[in-house]
């Protein structure tokens, strides 16, 4: 089966509830910002210091490449991965792409204190992120295959939307049916 891609903004709980959803699926989990921290060695604050925002993108677009050509996964991505164009169309090719939509003030609420995510290292870091929302949310849902709305809720209640919103997906593509059923008894 091709990847089951989480998209978003920072803080929707893709890296959070994409681990869940490869746990209990029997699939290997990647998610894009910890390869990269792996394959450089170093942070993504760091990659961003050495080499601006630009030269993660560049990281970033080549990643999500090379594991869109893999089965069997779930992927979390970065919340920029939909900036490019390119990225939206590789997205649309392959995957099965799941955007978790959170409104701004919950992840604002959620990441306010957080200091791993360079582009809320702003004086005004919530109408950052509500100016981020503005700009992608549209981005994600010309992305996307399957729309999973969150507010205020725990991961594993998102997870079971999550779940329902996939099988209800695969299962209206034919043969998939039969991956869901399998997955749904999981
Ligand atoms: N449904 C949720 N409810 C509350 N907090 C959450 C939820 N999902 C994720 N979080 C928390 O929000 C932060 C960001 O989650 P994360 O999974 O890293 O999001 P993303 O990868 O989309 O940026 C983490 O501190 C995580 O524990
Ligand atoms: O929104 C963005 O542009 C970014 C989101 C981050 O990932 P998360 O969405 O997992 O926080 C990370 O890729 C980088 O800090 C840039
Ligand atoms: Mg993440």
């Amino acid at each position: 089966m091709e990847p089951i891609v989480f998209i978003g903004m920072m803080g929707a709980g893709k890296t959070t509830v994409g681990r869940a959803y490869a746990a209990r699926h029997g699939l290997a989990f990647i998610d894009s910002d910890q390869e990269l921290e792996a394959r450089t060695g170093v942070s993504i604050p760091t990659i961003f210091a050495v080499e601006g925002e630009a030269g993660f993108r560049e990281r970033e677009t080549r990643l999500l490449a090379e594991l869109l050509g893999r089965e069997d996964i779930v992927l979390a991505t970065g919340g920029g991965v939909v900036l490019r164009p390119e990225n939206r169309a590789q997205l649309r090719r392959r995957g099965i792409v799941v955007y978790l939509h959170v409104p701004p003030e919950v992840l604002w609420e959620r990441l306010r204190h957080d200091r791993h995510r360079p582009l809320l290292q702003v004086p005004q870091p919530r109408q950052r992120i509500f100016e981020l929302y503005a700009q992608r949310d549209p981005l994600y849902r010309e992305a996307a295959d399957i729309v999973v709305d969150g507010g205020r809720m725990k991961p594993a209640a998102m997870l079971a939307r999550v779940e329902d919103a996939v099988r209800g997906y695969l299962s209206g593509r034919g043969e998939r049916a039969v991956i869901a059923q399998g997955e749904g008894d999981a």
